[in-house]
Formats: structure tokens, C-alpha cells, sequence
């Protein structure tokens, strides 16, 4: 496990002495001389005679053309990421998956003229998905390139790019969707960002509540596809085998808990979600292998009474999708069913990591936004809930991947037994 992220009572701890934090320490003395060179680095960025110079002088135009292929990457992202799509929607990449093909083979399978199948297959090449052999008879074969075989083994990547055409609708407009909150498409998708936190909420809201279920098997299947790369994660950072009994909040259709339970083979395994969702679980894990060790337990989490007597309590891809008072309020819940000691336990994809590059900030957080509630959260932030939540001991348990996930846990304080 590694830092402990508490936040401390008094206000003071805001502002540690150089010994508690002496890495801030050294942040804060030089933050005037950083002021002064970021102002002076972007006066010459922003000055189009500087770039002339610099793209001409031997020693600056590798930066240069660098900056340049960045800010024009950034224009043109959308563009790749409809090359991409369209290669999946058309089946490029599975056909290419034994061998490659002519020009007039893919034309004929992807139902495109060859002109367009040149464009696509150009597209795709420009972006390292396939890759151009010229062959000896000049004419010339398409083979997959190093993302597209990537792409191929993992179909949690495939699940997204098929459903993002809802969130690309909802982003055709990104300032309306900051002015006006959410997405009118991907809101419909994730029903239960809408529905109400409350009890009294939820009465006035029982008539409507079945409309979304439906949509419910499909973000199930989406959430049921990008999750054994996350399980990976969890139980690979972790050691859980002290965990007796386990509620999976949140669960899905389960498959957290089905992983989890190969690792371990004697824990009791509960999962906790909406009865429309509880339903699909209740449907599909007597056909898994360790799915009938699953309990399935059906509610709404934030008004419904939650099982008890658990000593881990795990929400996976579950934070992120609820702004900070509902997250209090369930985490809260959750911490008084747990056992003396118990754990709760959170991973997602969170912001501010460099590692993971802009995945959390620009696409979750702007995923989030047209869904309609949640927002993604740094280690730190998570921490500062669990904390208003009554845990403690905050602490982040880093992982191999995480841009697929990070780990935050934190405890029940110990029973304080008074004996006089
Ligand atoms: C983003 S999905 C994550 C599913 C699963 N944990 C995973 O990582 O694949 C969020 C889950 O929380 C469930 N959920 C959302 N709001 C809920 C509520 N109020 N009560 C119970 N479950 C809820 C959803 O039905 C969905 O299964």
C-alpha cells in the first residue's frame, strides 16, 4: 500500500511545515521563478514570426514540427476517431484478422467502392491501425497494423467505439453541453444518472422508474465487456484473501465477482444493484464458471436498505457516475453495514494521473458531463469523501494499468470500547 492520504481536522493542515511536505515545500520556493518562464515560453509561442524562426533554425524545428503535429492532432482527433469507428462499424480490422488482403477483396467485404476503401484504408494506415505492403506485382496488400491487433483483443475497446456514436451526437455541440449539463443521448443510455438520491425523490418517481430499464441490458453488456481488464488490475495490485464476505455495490452482471472469486476460492460473494440489472445478473451467472457463489441482491442503493455484516465492500466504476453529496451519502450507508474493521474499496479511472495521459480529465470528464451527473476525481479527492463518509485511513494502492483503473480503500475506525 502506499501514501496515506488523510486529511486532516485542523485548517492549518492545508499548509504542512517544509518537513511534513517537503516536496511542496520545494514546489511552493520555486513557483516564481516557473511563473516567469511559462510567462516568457508562451509570449514567444504566440508570436507567429518566433514560429517562422524556429521551424527554419536546424536546432529548433524538430520541437517545432513536434508543437505544430500536437496542436494539429488535437484539431483533427474527431476525424481519427471516426476513421476508427468507421473501420469498426464496417468489420476492417476482423477482416484482416487471418491474412492480408488486395484493395478489391476489402472493397468487396466492407460493401464500400474501392476509392472509398482506399480512402479508409489510407486513413487507417496514417494511424498505425493497418498497415500498406507493396507487392511485388505492385499491387499493393492491407495487413493489420499494431493497433488494430490490438484493438482486436480487446473487445471492452470495440464496446466503446461502437456506442460512442451517442456521445459524439451529444459532444456535435461541447458548449451547449457545458451551459446545459448534460446530453440529451447518452443521458438515455445511463438511466440511473438521473434518477433520484433520495427516498422522497424516489416516490415521486416509481411510476417512471421502469421507462429505463430497458437500456439497462445494454449498459450492462458495454460495462460487462471493459471489465475483466479491470479485475485484472484489482486483483493483481491487491491482496484480498483475509476478505471473508464481499458485496460488490454496483455489481452489474457480476463479472468483478466471478474473477474475484477464482482468486479466492473461500470468500462468500454478494452483489448489489438495480432490480433490472439484478435481473440480467440472476440470468447469466448460473451459466459462468463460479457464478452460482454470487449472491444477487436487488435496490436501489441510495434508498433502498443495503446487506450487511461485510468485512470488503468494493465500487468499481461506480464513484465516478455521481456527484460528491450522493457518494457521501452512499458511502456512508455502506460503512454502517460493514463489519468491526471492514474495508471499502474503490477503483476507476482518476484524474490528474500522468501516466494515464488526458483519459480521465478530457475523455471521462467530458463523458460524464453529457451522462448528466459524477465527475472523474483525483486519489486525493476520493479520499477527502471517504473521509466525510466516516472512513479512515485513506490510501491509494497503486496499480500496473491505470488508465483502466486506480485503487483508493479506506476503513471503519476501530470500535473505541470504553470498559469504565
Ligand atoms: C458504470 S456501471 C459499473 C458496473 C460494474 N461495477 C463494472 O465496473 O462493470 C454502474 C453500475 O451501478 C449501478 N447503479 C447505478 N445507480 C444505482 C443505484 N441507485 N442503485 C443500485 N445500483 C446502481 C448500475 O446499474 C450499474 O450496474
Amino acid at each position: 500500500m502506499s501514501s496515506t492520504m488523510e486529511t486532516a481536522d485542523d485548517p492549518g493542515a492545508d499548509r504542512p511545515s517544509g518537513w511534513a511536505d517537503p516536496i511542496g515545500e520545494i514546489r511552493r520556493f520555486f513557483r516564481p521563478a516557473r511563473e516567469r518562464w511559462r510567462a516568457y515560453r508562451n509570449r514567444k509561442l504566440a508570436d507567429g514570426a518566433f514560429q517562422a524562426r524556429a521551424t527554419r533554425f536546424p536546432l529548433t524545428r524538430p520541437f517545432a514540427q513536434e508543437a505544430s503535429r500536437r496542436l494539429f492532432d488535437l484539431c483533427a482527433g474527431f476525424v481519427y476517431s471516426q476513421v476508427l469507428s468507421a473501420g469498426v462499424q464496417l468489420g476492417l480490422y476482423e477482416a484482416l484478422r487471418d491474412r492480408p488482403l488486395r484493395l478489391s477483396e476489402i472493397a468487396g467485404r466492407l460493401e464500400l467502392d474501392e476509392e472509398a476503401a482506399r480512402v479508409l484504408l489510407r486513413a487507417s494506415a496514417s494511424l498505425d491501425l493497418i498497415e500498406i505492403e507493396e507487392g511485388l506485382d505492385k499491387e499493393a496488400t492491407y495487413a493489420l497494423g499494431a493497433l488494430g491487433a490490438a484493438l482486436l483483443a480487446n473487445p471492452g475497446a470495440l464496446a466503446m467505439i461502437r456506442h460512442h456514436d451517442a456521445l459524439y451526437a451529444d459532444l456535435a455541440d461541447p458548449v451547449a453541453l457545458l451551459k446545459g449539463g448534460k446530453g440529451a443521448r447518452l443521458s438515455r443510455l445511463w438511466p440511473y444518472a438521473a434518477r433520484p438520491k433520495t427516498r422522497k425523490g424516489k416516490a415521486a418517481n416509481d411510476a417512471k422508474a421502469s421507462a429505463g430499464d430497458a437500456d439497462m441490458a445494454a449498459y450492462t453488456d458495454l460495462m460487462e465487456a471493459s471489465q475483466d481488464i479491470v479485475a485484472r488490475e484489482v486483483l493483481a495490485a491487491t491482496d484480498l484473501s483475509w476478505a471473508r464476505r464481499v458485496l460488490d455495490v454496483g455489481g452489474g452482471s457480476g463479472r468483478f465477482l466471478t474473477a474475484f472469486a477464482s482468486h479466492h476460492p473461500d470468500a462468500e460473494l454478494h452483489l448489489f444493484d438495480l432490480p433490472a440489472v439484478a435481473a440480467v445478473a440472476r440470468q447469466r451467472l448460473p451459466g459462468t464458471r463460479n457464478g452460482r457463489r454470487i449472491t444477487v441482491h436487488e435496490g436501489d442503493f441510495f434508498t433502498d436498505p443495503l446487506p450487511e455484516g461485510y468485512d470488503l465492500a468494493t465500487l468499481v466504476r461506480i464513484v465516478h457516475d455521481h456527484d460528491d453529496e450522493a457518494v457521501v451519502a452512499l458511502l456512508t450507508r455502506i460503512r454502517e453495514g460493514l463489519r468491526p474493521g471492514g474495508v471499502v474499496m474503490i477503483a476507476e479511472p482518476m484524474s490528474g494521473d500522468r501516466h494515464s495521459g488526458p483519459v480521465a480529465d478530457a475523455y471521462f470528464g467530458f463523458y460524464l458531463r453529457a451522462m448528466g451527473s459524477g465527475r472523474p476525481r483525483t486519489p486525493d479527492e476520493i479520499a477527502a469523501l471517504m473521509k466525510r463518509a466516516g472512513l479512515s485511513r485513506a490510501r491509494e494502492i497503486p496499480t500496473a494499468l491505470p488508465v483502466a483503473t486506480k485503487i483508493v480503500v479506506a476503513e471503519i475506525p476501530r470500535r473505541s470500547v470504553a470498559f469504565t
